[in-house]
Parts: C-alpha cells; sequence; structure tokens
C-alpha cells in the first residue's frame, strides 16, 4: 500500500486494520471498539480499491456530507434512504414526501381521530419493520390495532398511490418500497455498511440480497436506539469476523473505564488506550471549557441552568432539547393547568399528580424536569430564556459544550464531564438473570458517553460504582 493511503504521518496501521484493509470476502463484519479508527480504515480500504465503485452506507445526511467530503472518489456515501430515493422515492416526488396526519385521514375514512391516529401507528410500525404485510405487525391482543387493520392496509395503498395527492407517501414508504419490491443495489463493486449495530430492519434485508462483497461494521455495544425498532446488523450475517480494539482516542486509563461496562457482559476484546495521556476524575471540576454530558435532555437543562453566566453550545441545536416539557410542567407548577400543551403533561391538573407518575413510571426524563421546576420554580421560564439567550455563540466561542449521551455519539472532546446516567441501585434491585437485558441500552449508553473524552473525564457516581464493582486492568 502506498505511503498516502496510511494515517497521517509516522503512524502505522496496526495489525487488526490491516486484517481489515486486506479482507475480500463475501462479507466481512468488522467490529471496531469506540475510536479504533474503524472510519480510517474504510477510507483505507477504499483507497486500496482505486478501480472499485463503491457505495458507503451511512446512518444519516450529516455522515454524509462528512464522508462525501473526506472519502476518495471512487465511494458514494448514502443513507439508505437516499439511496432507495432514486428508485422508489422519484415516483412520489409530485404528490409529496411527508408524514399524514390523523385528522386528514378520519376525514378520508370516516373515522374518529383516535382510530385514524391508531392506523397511522400501524402502518409507522409496518414502515419499520422487516415484515410483508401491515396485518404481520398487529399485536393480536390489542383490540385498538385489530380494528384499525383495516384502514391501514388502505392507507398504505393510497400512500403507494402517485395520484392520490392527499396521502403523502412517507420518507420510510419509499425505502420499504425498495425491499417488497425486491431491489438490487446497481452500479457497485462493493458496500460498506456503516454504524451497523443501529440499523434499520429494512436495509438489512435489501443488503442480504445483495451480492457484491459487503464490509458491515459497527460496535454491538453501542447500539442505543433499539427502543426505534433498530436492530444489531453484525448479528443479522454469516462472515468472517474482524476485530478493532486499538482506540487512538485515548490512553488506559479512560479505556479502563469504558472497559469496566464491556466486562459486565463478559467480553474479551477489550480496548486498547493508545492514544495521548489521559486522566480519570472522581470530583472536582474542569478548569477551561469542557464538554457536559448527560442521560436526559432535562439533565443537559438543568446544568446549563446551574452554569450561571457560562456560554453555552447545544448539539444539535437547543431548541431539539425540548425545553417546551419544562415549560409545561412549570405550568402545571404555578396553577396553570390551561397552558399546558404536552399531549402526555395534559393528562394532570397538578404539579404533584406529574411527580407522582414520573416516580411511578420511572421515567429519567419526566423526573429530571421535576427537578428542574423544584430546584427553580417560579423563575424557571427566565431561567430557559437566559439559557437560551446564552447559547446563541458560535460552537468555539462556548465555554461549556452541551449534548445528551444519543447526541454525543460519534463525536470526541478533550475533557468530558459525564451527567447523570441511570441509577446503579435500581440495576442492583433488579433479578440479576434478568438485569443487564434490561440495563443494556442503558449500559451502552453510558459507554458511548465515557468513551468521548480523549484527555479528561469525569466519571459520575453510576460509573464510579460499575468500576468498583467491575474492576479490570
Ligand atoms: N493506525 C493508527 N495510528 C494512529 N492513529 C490512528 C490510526 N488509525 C486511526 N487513527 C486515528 O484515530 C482517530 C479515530 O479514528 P476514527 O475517527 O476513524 O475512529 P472511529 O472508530 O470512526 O470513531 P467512533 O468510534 O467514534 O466512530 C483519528 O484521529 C485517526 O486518525
Amino acid at each position: 500500500m502506498e505511503a498516502r493511503d496510511l494515517p497521517p504521518p509516522a503512524k502505522r496501521w496496526t495489525p487488526e486494520q490491516t486484517r481489515v484493509l486486506n479482507a475480500e470476502g463475501a462479507v466481512s463484519i468488522v467490529h471496531a471498539r469506540s475510536g479504533a479508527g474503524k472510519t480510517t480504515v474504510l477510507r483505507g480500504y477504499a483507497k486500496k480499491r482505486p478501480q472499485r465503485r463503491i457505495l458507503y452506507l451511512v446512518f444519516s445526511k450529516p455522515n454524509q456530507i462528512e464522508a462525501e467530503a473526506s472519502f476518495p472518489s471512487n465511494t458514494k456515501p448514502q443513507t439508505s434512504h437516499s439511496l432507495a430515493f432514486g428508485v422508489t422515492g422519484l415516483r412520489y416526488r409530485r404528490k409529496g414526501l411527508a408524514d399524514t396526519k390523523p385528522v386528514a385521514v378520519s376525514r378520508i375514512f370516516g373515522t374518529s381521530n383516535a382510530t385514524a391516529s391508531a392506523a397511522i401507528g400501524l402502518v409507522r410500525k409496518f414502515l419499520s419493520s422487516g415484515c410483508d404485510t401491515v396485518a404481520a405487525v398487529v399485536d393480536p391482543r390489542n383490540m385498538k390495532d385489530r380494528s384499525a387493520l383495516p384502514y391501514a392496509e388502505q392507507l398504505w395503498e393510497l400512500m403507494k398511490d402517485p395520484n392520490r395527492r392527499d396521502v403523502p407517501m412517507p420518507h420510510d414508504g419509499y425505502l420499504k418500497l425498495f425491499d417488497l419490491e425486491g431491489h438490487v443495489v446497481k452500479g457497485y463493486d462493493a458496500i460498506l455498511f456503516d454504524e451497523a449495530q443501529d440499523a434499520n430492519p429494512i436495509t438489512v434485508n435489501i443488503l442480504k440480497r445483495q451480492n457484491i462483497p459487503l464490509v458491515v461494521v459497527g460496535d454491538h455495544y453501542q447500539s442505543i436506539y433499539g427502543f426505534r425498532g433498530a436492530v444489531d446488523a453484525l448479528e443479522q450475517f454469516s462472515g468472517e469476523h474482524f476485530m478493532l480494539t486499538n482506540t487512538f482516542r485515548f490512553g488506559p486509563e479512560i479505556a479502563q473505564a469504558a472497559n469496566s461496562v464491556l466486562s459486565m457482559f463478559g467480553e474479551r476484546d477489550l480496548i486498547v488506550g493508545r492514544g495521548g495521556p489521559s486522566q480519570l476524575h472522581r470530583d472536582g471540576k474542569p478548569e477551561g471549557p469542557y464538554t457536559f454530558l448527560s442521560r436526559t435532555n432535562a439533565g443537559v437543562i438543568h446544568h446549563g441552568i446551574a452554569s450561571g453566566t457560562k456560554k453555552l453550545h447545544f448539539v444539535g441545536g437547543f431548541e431539539n432539547y425540548r425545553t417546551e416539557r419544562i415549560l409545561d410542567a412549570y405550568f402545571l407548577y404555578a396553577r396553570m393547568p390551561g397552558e399546558v400543551r404536552d399531549h402526555e403533561f395534559r393528562e394532570f391538573s397538578r404539579f404533584d399528580q406529574l411527580v407522582e407518575y414520573g416516580e411511578e413510571i420511572d421515567d429519567m426524563e419526566i423526573n429530571a424536569i421535576v427537578e428542574i421546576v423544584k430546584a427553580f420554580g417560579m423563575t424557571t421560564p427566565l431561567r430557559l430564556d437566559d439559557l437560551r439567550a446564552r447559547s446563541a455563540v458560535p460552537a468555539e466561542q462556548a465555554e461549556i459544550t452541551m449534548a445528551t449521551f444519543h447526541r454525543s455519539k460519534g463525536l470526541e472532546w478533550d475533557n468530558v464531564v459525564l451527567g447523570d446516567a441511570f441509577d446503579w441501585s435500581k440495576f442492583l434491585e433488579e433479578d440479576p438473570r434478568k438485569r443487564l437485558a434490561k440495563f443494556r441500552e442503558e449500559l451502552n449508553l453510558l459507554y458511548v458517553a465515557a468513551s468521548r473524552a480523549r484527555k479528561h473525564l469525569w466519571i459520575n457516581a453510576t460509573l464510579e460504582a460499575i468500576m468498583r464493582a467491575y474492576p479490570v486492568g
């Protein structure tokens, strides 16, 4: 391989990376731990094969834009939706691509809004499933589902009809059609499939039909979107398995924190921290700029309010942190229930009912919202306004960068402070035979967040307890 294919000066491919670069099997399954250079290796794989036309399937539009700037010209980065759009999506350009609202569906079928909403829910479930028919996703024990089925089936027919302009085609709809109509990917000699641990089941179906070399890359422990119906594609293919365990993001100390989570699952292929020196902190605060990560949106907002006058940057934009729900909780607190807009919160007329509800269903987001309103009381709306004003600075001027664990995925910073995560005592209270499965996604989220730090990581109480209970290294 030529020198230009190697990572930056004086760096060499590791033996693990070299094995992936040379992979020529029909299906190569690459398990890449956090920061282990998977993107660098995929780029190397594409550069090594300049004669091949390569499709690089990425998770989201921002990933696509980033890859377009850094991958060689023989590689086309695309999301699975953009791939399907050119084949099955174009048919619906005239009538529009969007979600259908219950009010429109109830008008078409002459049903109540509730039935219309249930029918839309069924179609959505079908579109994000690997099933061939709408009927296959119906829960036979659910009366509402069963009575909505005939409307859901008709709704899907109307969505597919390019002439029914009153019923738009959803984006997941033309992707589903690409699969149902049995299309194969044309014009490529190989496919690289990234972030495979959180794959759309329809994309997996499509990829299973291809007969060109496929490289499936991801990290089982970074799967965090199972709650949205994502599947771990690393487990859905058979082929040759590869490991990337050496990370260049951080040193052994931060690796140890991340590894203690992996060892809970009995994982033996742990991270080898080969980055610069790194440090773990149990208390104190960073002196300079830092990044704060929290499990919940409200946890992020709470830290932002409590940070006083600091300039802030919210990853993904302030408006995506759902502050309107905090305001709704405040309306309950301030005895103004008529102002509440949130669908779920409108069920309550008093703040104490919301508090009780959050505790009863053990909802981390609601409990964190309650904490904010309890802490800042009648000043809550003013605090939120101030927060919005403090976040109107360019990202590079921020003193604190803020994100949820989910939004931190794929990003990295020098100094990271971990905010709230799931409650460790709740984990311990669970039946030992069931708790790992029950808390899997929570543990994955903690692993994702802890492995974002390059130099300094301030751990939270949950990670500290895990490190004590599962010491490694
Ligand atoms: N062999 C190597 N030697 C030194 N540095 C390397 C090597 N391979 C990759 N790197 C560096 O490690 C860093 C992380 O690489 P990369 O962004 O490809 O990781 P990733 O696995 O895609 O991260 P994530 O897990 O967050 O998706 C980059 O700065 C990259 O240049």
